[in-house]
């Protein structure tokens, strides 16, 4: 069993093919789909009766709240529909502009730690971390985090000290202890938290004096946050009928304004619901846009990281030749620092259509995807793909499998080769073929910002400086747990150009 996130699913494909069944320890079923076919089937067609399991909800819920990621059916689809046109076309054009004081704080503090000659090593990740977290603070609920410039802002703290919670054991750990009846509700109450030293002197629990306490602060955050929304509102005398642009464009406004409306069959967001999509956004939204854009530095912005990239990820005499064709960082920096020069804060319809940062980007989440993998659970027993599958069988949706599917994408499926994307494979299908936002109703409300807002970041890194491995030798390190970030922080040698 290899501990990487995918990579068991991964050589089972390669080994049994599309459609694997596993029987666990206790008898538990576990299988796992590949073709077009049967993701329709489970994540879109039939989504309500595949839903993600009782554990996976709880888990989930306990760091993002009770939200639209943990939210099911009706419940879910109402939320859905009251959240969607926040997250529309035309508010993320409106909101890309909110992108660019992050980014330039984070290009100025790249400016100052590094020179032209030698470089510096940079903890990457750490700075796409805080970046992410300014960024998501500001476009979702209008509100400075600046955790860029201040090393001990709480939240940035509090979901620095959970993410590091973050490790395979820690989470058979944490869903063998969230599983036992009334433990959701107990580690959200006062009580837990006034004792939760207790918790690190007891070996199963000890990761839940980390997560109690950081909850706690980052609930404390949330609240503040949520109630100066709604105090903003009733100020600045919101009515019936505003659109969803007028006034401020942060996901939180828009969500206040659409509150004076109902989306049909009387469904009005609850304080309590604004309070959850607050956790769902810190919680879905920050972390995966950080791993995403750790992992594109690492993989796109030098040829000689590149390189060592596709060589670490993929030590095959294959990939080396791969590895040769012209690659990412000069023709990136070539399409990118021209534009950038003319315009830094380049808006929602440039980042769009540059093509090549299209293509890096997009290659990126598909052989690293930031969610490598999630859940599902058979509500019922029916037939997919030929196969019986009986009620209560759990599903792994293996993201990094489907996205690296030699089948469609060829023997290099598994190479980073942003070229692929200008010319792809004949039964390329758009929806199933690469998986790192899912698909269907529960399909990531935020892929389409995610995309830009690492786009923008990649482009004014690109055009500003040059990366390099921090070592000779230097392996990429993904963790394994829910999402996939470096577990080493990511070092990589930053020169300015
Ligand atoms: C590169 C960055 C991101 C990746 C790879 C990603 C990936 C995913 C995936 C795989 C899911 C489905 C989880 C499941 O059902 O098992 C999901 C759901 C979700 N994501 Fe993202 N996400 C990213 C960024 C964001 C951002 C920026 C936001 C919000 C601002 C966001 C908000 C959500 C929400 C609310 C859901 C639940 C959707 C629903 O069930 O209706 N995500 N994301």
């Amino acid at each position: 069993m290899v501990s990487e996130s995918g990579i068991t699913q991964r050589e089972w494909a390669k080994q049994y093919g599309p459609v694997v069944r596993v029987v666990g320890p206790v008898g538990i079923e576990r299988v796992m789909f590949l073709r077009p076919e049967a993701l329709q089937k489970v994540m879109v067609k039939d989504w309500l009766d595949y839903p993600r399991p009782d554990f996976m909800r709880k888990v989930l819920g306990s760091v993002t709240g009770y939200g639209l990621l943990t939210v099911t059916g009706d419940e879910h689809r109402q939320m859905r529909k009251a959240m969607n046109p926040a997250f529309s076309i035309p508010n993320l054009t409106a909101q890309t502009d909110m992108y660019y004081d992050a980014i330039q704080g984070l290009v100025e503090i790249f400016a100052s730690h590094t020179d032209q000659k030698e470089g510096k090593i940079i903890p990457v990740y750490e700075w796409m971390s805080k970046v992410t977290l300014d960024i998501i603070c500001e476009t979702a609920f209008g509100y400075r985090t600046d955790s860029l410039h201040n090393p001990h802002n709480e939240l940035a703290e509090a979901y620095e000290h959970l993410v590091n919670l973050q490790s395979g054991t820690n989470l058979v750990k944490f869903i063998s202890t969230i599983i036992i009846p009334g433990m959701p509700r107990f580690i959200q109450s006062e009580l837990a938290y006034r004792y939760r030293t207790i918790f690190s002197y007891l070996p199963l629990l000890a990761p839940l004096a980390t997560l109690v306490d950081s909850m706690h602060t980052i609930k404390r955050v949330s609240a503040k946050m949520v109630q100066d929304k709604i105090k903003e509102s009733i100020e600045s005398g919101v009515v019936d009928g505003d659109s969803e642009l007028s006034g401020k464009k942060d996901i939180m406004s828009i969500l206040v304004r659409a509150r004076t409306r109902e989306v049909g069959d009387g469904y009005k967001m609850s304080d309590e619901a604004m309070m959850a999509q607050v956790l769902t956004f810190l919680g879905a939204g920050h972390e995966t846009t950080a791993s995403g854009l750790a992992w594109v530095c690492k993989a796109s912005l030098s040829s000689l990281s590149t390189v060592i990239c596709l060589l670490t990820f993929y030590p095959s005499a294959d990939v080396m030749v791969v590895s040769e064709r012209p690659v990412s960082q000069a023709r990136l920096r070539a399409e990118v620092t021209p534009v950038h020069t003319q315009n830094p804060r380049m808006d929602y319809k440039t980042l769009r259509d540059l093509q090549w940062l299209d293509c890096v980007v997009m290659e990126s989440l598909r052989v690293m995807p930031p969610v490598p993998l999630t859940l599902r659970e058979s509500g019922k027993s029916d037939y997919i793909d030929g196969y019986y599958v009986p009620k209560g069988t759990l599903f792994w949706i293996p993201i990094r499998v489907i996205n690296t599917w030699t089948e469609l994408w060829g023997e290099d499926a598994e190479a980073f080769r942003p070229d692929r994307w200008l010319n792809l494979p004949k039964n390329y299908n758009s929806t199933f073929s690469t998986f790192p936002f899912i698909a269907g109703p529960h399909a990531c409300i935020g892929k389409t910002m995610a995309i830009i807002e690492m786009k923008a970041v990649l482009a004014a890194l690109i055009a500003n400086f040059i990366f390099e491995p921090a070592y000779d030798g230097q392996e990429a390190q993904p963790t394994t747990a829910i999402t996939m970030k470096p577990a080493d922080g990511m070092p990589l040698k930053v020169k300015r150009i």
